[in-house]
């Protein structure tokens, strides 16, 4: 039987996110599975002829698939209109417009334009089956998440709201299940009896690269309360009955209900970088860069120590580092063992402990064991298993359009998450905006500011 044909209708469509990331990720969703049958339908405020619309999505999805094969399809029936989504009579009129067996709605746009455009669609009604793509982040703060949390669970059911996160589309993190719940040797050793402390990091080289949305945002926004928290709450989670989107999500919801940080003063830090060097490229000093004013204080680098106020994980620190212009890309997630309870004695030279390294890019983990020395046998040393995990078949992105085209929404962020997020760095927000936490300075191509601790 032929896949639905589903209509998937971009709100936002002349701006970046559709080019750089939606458009690649469907080219690749359907090189990969050809049978899939899917009109796209552009919308936005920027007037667009048919000649440009369709040689912007050439383009775009040649950056996903460079045979190009996918986009033949997609070209031939793509349009693009121009309008007013938050004006009733235009957004009813362009629904009307569409023909489909299931639509998809997808918000490329900021959060106060998306809740807009929801009240608007609310006023209009969504046909029967309609799923809501919603872009992260979803709202800016906890009262703004709740109030659109129930905007559009009066256009649809919570079943058709994906609020999307594309980490969760990225294959490591989905492999977390597989790894933690699959291994006789790692379940048993998964909680605080066994595990000293959690980090998770995402130190990036990319800096501000004229993306004006960053500067409002910062590193805490724009990383931590979304991507960092959702994996931290894959590592943290408990045993899953099945991989089925209801046991899943309650228990990523569980997690992120324990969580909190104690003290948002003496748990964080933030920083901001300054002019330097990225692999010999030149940066400038961040308040340099274009769009940036000083005075909001944005962070390009925050870290938080976050509890996990459970029975698996009382008192064991989870470390969430985000930060931008960094010297050396590292994204993983670190496992700390704790020590053996009791070492025999006159072995010399244990100075590292065991871990577990989980590379999110490139997919993969590493095994820190101790071991005998290769030389003086009563020497102790660290032997690494390294393992790959398989070359992801999707982009995150395509991984998560699949989901959403599929109906199936175990890779979408669910609602009651979306608010706990929030909920968990509010505080810190307050603490930073008071100016109670130093922004410490860090030069571009560093490992960030001297005496912040790192593994
Ligand atoms: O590693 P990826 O997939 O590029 O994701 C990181 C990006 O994720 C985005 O959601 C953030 O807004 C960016 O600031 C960040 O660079």
């Amino acid at each position: 039987m032929a896949a639905p044909s589903t209509t998937l209708l971009i709100i936002g469509a002349s701006g970046d996110l559709t080019s750089r990331l939606l458009l690649p990720g469907i080219a690749t969703l359907l090189a990969a599975d050809p049978a899939r049958r899917v009109e796209i339908v552009g919308t936005d405020l920027r007037e667009l002829d048919d000649d440009e619309w369709r040689s912007r999505v050439e383009t775009a999805m040649a950056a996903g698939d460079p045979e190009g094969a996918a986009a033949t399809e997609v070209l031939r029936t793509t349009r693009y209109v121009a309008g007013d989504a938050t004006d009733a009579k235009q957004l009813r009129a362009l629904i009307d417009s569409i023909d489909c067996e299931r639509l998809v709605i997808y918000f490329a746009l900021p959060p106060t334009v998306t809740a807009l455009v929801c009240a608007t669609l609310e006023q209009v009604g969504a046909p029967e089956g309609t799923i809501l793509a919603l872009e992260k982040p979803f709202g800016d703060s906890l009262e703004r998440a709740r109030e659109l949390n129930a905007l559009v669970t009066r256009i649809v059911p919570e079943e058709q709201v994906f609020r999307i996160d594309h980490f969760l589309g990225l294959y490591t993190v989905l492999n977390l299940i597989g790894l933690r719940f699959a291994n006789r040797l790692l379940q048993p050793v998964w909680d605080r009896d066994s595990i000293e402390r959690v980090e998770i990091l995402y130190d990036e080289t990319v800096t501000l690269e004229g993306r004006g949305y960053y500067d409002t945002a910062g590193a805490l926004r724009d990383m931590i309360q979304s991507h960092l928290l959702q994996i931290m709450a894959m590592i943290a989670m408990d045993p899953i009955r099945s991989i089925h989107e209801r046991d899943l999500r309650d228990a990523i919801g569980a997690v992120l209900r324990s969580a909190r940080v104690v003290d948002p003063v003496r748990d964080t830090r933030r920083g901001r970088y300054t002019a330097g060097a990225i692999d010999g490229r030149e940066v400038p000093d961040y308040v340099a860069e274009q769009g940036v004013q000083p005075e909001r204080g944005t962070e390009t680098l925050a870290q938080v120590q976050v509890e996990v106020a459970n029975h698996r994980w009382a008192g064991v620190p989870f470390v969430l580092r985000s930060g931008k212009a960094m010297g050396a890309i590292r994204k993983q997630a670190i496992v700390h063992f704790r020590p053996p309870a009791h070492i025999p004695e006159g072995f010399g030279g244990r100075d590292t402990g065991d871990r577990l390294v989980i590379d999110f890019r490139p997919d993969g983990f590493e095994l820190h064991l101790t071991t005998n020395g290769r030389g003086d046998p009563f020497t102790f040393e660290q032997t690494v298993l390294r393992g790959e995990l398989g070359g992801a078949q999707l982009e995150p992105y395509g991984e998560v359009l699949a989901s959403i085209l599929d109906g199936d929404p175990r890779l979408a962020v669910r609602g009651d998450a979306a608010e706990e997020c929030w909920r968990i760095v509010e505080p810190v927000l307050e603490a930073w905006t008071a100016g109670t936490v130093p922004l410490d300075e860090y030069p571009a191509g560093s490992s960030g500011p001297a005496g912040w601790r790192t593994s």
